[in-house]
């Protein structure tokens, strides 16, 4: 077998090896520890490890003194004296056949090596971090996926809209009540846009007071106002650079504020407040309201150029009540959703569905996942029935009878409140004879029904 050339191998590694004999005599140091240093070979040669008077030349808090008085293994971190460079030091004995010391050998690698990887390990920590948060909004909303529930035909255009203009910089005006899921949309855009990755940043106009809207949106200079902070600051406009602003409840944005986005949209620069130099836009804006614009240009409160100028492409997503389609699958998706989270197993009977499907949803997707997430929380019987849902959405009794029934015969509203009773019943009762019991018949009137009904 070839001889394995060791020599050749410790010359090129990047750390350095420094060995000494028993008694301490430097007998190799290989090239990294020469560079390190700036030594020459011949300089280190047979300098002895205990005598300072040599060694304080080329470095101190060296270990080996140590390695070789207690025959076990040293850390410390030293300097290599001529570069100045500081090392950290690991040194180890090595035995002969008989356990007698046979040579030192020293270890170093160069610290700010080390802090450098140090630093490179914090950054990857931190884009690990960051990936997860991704990570975690998009399970959050999963976007296109399991989550976001499109079944009504209305839905289906609003997203095909959505995804078409992704690609484009065109700007957006979704409209639709609130919780109808307009954020859900700017957010697909945003998703399927090649701005991905890039600053999103949200601004709801009517949560911030007029008065700091302005430098919010375009920022300002230092000294433009009592209380503006020094250095000035930099306007969501220019932070988002790059990326997509979303103007959430633009309608509410206030009327002198309107003229200044519209100066900013035509001439693609924004002004600091206080500033004199154009900074040139580079966002992709998309404005949301639950207002109707076109009532706020008659009564004077929005301005018509304006909603021109934002209205390029119009997303309009209708009340949750004329998306009949979409209820009850946006039900068993919070319900699936809550009941992981809650770790429950909780089903929902036919009439209890049939309840929330005739329900008028005023509060639209937003207040549906929130009924049932309450659903969820405070049932303990397994079964989410008739009576759970009157009583979360404050529905009268007489309401929860009338369910289906206002119009038609008589006869068949006293059917479809039997069918409706009886199919609750035996959902949670989980047989006839119990469910005679609980509706108070006997046990052959109820089968006669179910036989009757086709239960
Ligand atoms: N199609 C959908 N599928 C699943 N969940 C949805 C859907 N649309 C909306 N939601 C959920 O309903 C809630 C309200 O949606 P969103 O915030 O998008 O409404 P919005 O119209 O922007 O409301 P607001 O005008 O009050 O800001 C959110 O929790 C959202 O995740």
């Amino acid at each position: 077998m070839k001889e394995i050339d060791f020599k050749k191998i410790c010359d090129n590694l990047i750390d350095a090896i420094y060995v000494t004999d028993a008694e301490g005599n430097t007998i190799y140091v290989n090239d990294a520890y020469l560079k390190l240093g700036d030594l020459r070979r011949e300089e280190l040669m047979g300098m002895n490890v205990f005598n300072p008077d040599q060694t304080k030349q080329v470095y101190t808090g060296g270990v080996l003194p140590d390695v070789l008085k207690s025959g076990r293994r040293c850390e410390k971190v030293g300097t290599l004296k001529r570069t100045n460079t500081k090392v950290h030091i690991t040194g180890i004995p090595i035995f002969d056949e008989n356990g007698e010391i046979q040579y030192a050998v020293a270890t170093e690698k160069d610290v700010a090596r080390l802090e450098e990887l140090k630093d490179h390990l914090a950054e990857l920590r931190k884009e690990n971090t960051q990936g997860a948060a991704e990570l975690a909004y998009l399970r959050d909303r999963q976007i296109y996926d399991i989550d976001v529930v499109m079944e009504s035909a209305c839905m289906q255009e609003a997203f095909a809209v959505a995804r078409s203009v992704a690609k484009t910089d065109v700007t957006v005006l979704i409209t639709g009540e609130s919780g109808t899921g307009k954020e859900i949309i700017a957010d697909a855009i945003y998703m399927a846009s090649e701005r991905n990755g890039k600053p999103f940043i949200k601004l709801n106009c009517s949560a911030i007071p007029a008065n700091l809207l302005e430098s919010e949106l375009f920022g300002y200079e230092e000294g433009s106002f009592t209380g503006a902070r020094k250095g000035g600051k930099a306007g969501l406009f220019e932070i988002a650079s790059g990326g997509v602003v979303l103007l959430d409840e633009v309608g509410d944005m206030p009327m002198d504020l309107q003229v200044k986005l519209l100066r900013v949209l035509q001439s693609r620069e924004v002004t600091r407040v206080g500033g004199k130099d154009p900074i040139p836009l580079d966002i992709r804006l998309i404005a949301s309201t639950n207002k109707n614009l076109k009532v706020g240009i008659e009564r004077g409160t929005f301005r018509e150029d304006l909603y021109y100028r934002l209205n390029v492409v119009p997303i309009d997503l209708k009340p949750l009540k004329e998306r009949q389609a979409d209820i009850e699958p946006l039900v068993e998706t919070f319900l699936k959703k809550y009941n992981t989270r809650y770790n429950k197993n909780l089903i929902m009977t036919r009439l209890a569905m049939a309840m929330m499907m005739e329900y008028s949803w005023p509060g639209n997707i937003r207040e549906l996942k929130n009924v049932i997430e309450r659903m969820v929380v405070i049932n303990f019987t397994g079964v989410i029935d008739g009576d759970v849902v009157a009583r979360v959405l404050g529905l009268p009794a007489a309401k929860v009878q009338s369910t289906n029934s206002r119009h038609g015969t008589l006869k068949a509203a006293t059917e479809s409140l039997e069918r409706q009773m009886i199919e609750s019943a035996l959902e949670r009762c989980g047989s006839k004879r119990k469910a005679a019991k609980a509706l108070g018949v006997d046990h052959s009137t109820l089968v006669k029904k179910c036989q009757r009904l086709g239960i």
